[in-house]
């Protein structure tokens, strides 16, 4: 049986400030505030002969890039299930429970999440890493987990495995 390697890139730039606010229910949402956000990948692979993975560079550049297109934004959730939103030629109006906040679009990025939370933020990073080139494909690799944090203490994270050959 092989033994798998890990690298895991958890650099301090590896981060996003973002505005956000969590929604517990139809009625039920946080106030609009923000956090920086950590991101932590970690990727394991059989080891090899060789004792290289692979070059971690590719890694903590890939992350860099996607915590730049987060990094000093609003964060909505475009596939909320208690969040309506209206885009207008200026502004995004985000509907709930009787309310509307209205936010410049320039201000804003939509994500293709349900919630702004640390699982989903999570869960879109990775699949924007294992989607966006052919870096899984081009590499043998066993998992690999996306991790974000709002705060020291507190993460959420998503992980992909290779299917079983
Ligand atoms: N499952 C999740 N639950 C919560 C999330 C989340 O992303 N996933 N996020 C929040 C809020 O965004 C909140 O701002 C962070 O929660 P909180 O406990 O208030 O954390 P703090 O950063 O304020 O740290 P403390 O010092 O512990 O208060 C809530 N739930």
């Amino acid at each position: 049986m092989s033994s798998l390697t890990t690298i895991e890139v958890n650099k301090e730039d590896m981060k996003f400030s973002a505005a956000h606010f969590t929604i517990f229910s139809a009625t039920e949402r946080e106030r609009l505030h923000g956090h920086n956000f950590r991101v932590s990948l970690s990727i394991s692979s059989p080891a090899n002969r060789n004792g290289l993975a692979f070059s971690y560079k590719i890694l903590k550049d890939k992350i860099r890039a996607l915590c730049d297109e987060l990094d000093e934004y609003t964060l909505l959730p475009a596939h909320s299930p208690y969040l309506k939103i209206v885009t207008t030629e200026h502004h995004h109006e985000a509907s709930m429970n009787g309310e509307t906040l209205v936010f410049l679009r320039s201000d804003c990025k939509l994500l293709p999440i349900p919630n702004t939370t640390v699982e989903a933020f999570a869960a879109y990073l990775l699949d924007r890493f294992l989607h966006d080139d052919d870096f899984v494909q081009r590499h043998d690799l066993a998992s690999v987990e996306m991790k974000v944090s709002s705060g020291p203490g507190q993460w959420g994270s998503c992980a992909w495995q290779q299917a079983a050959q």
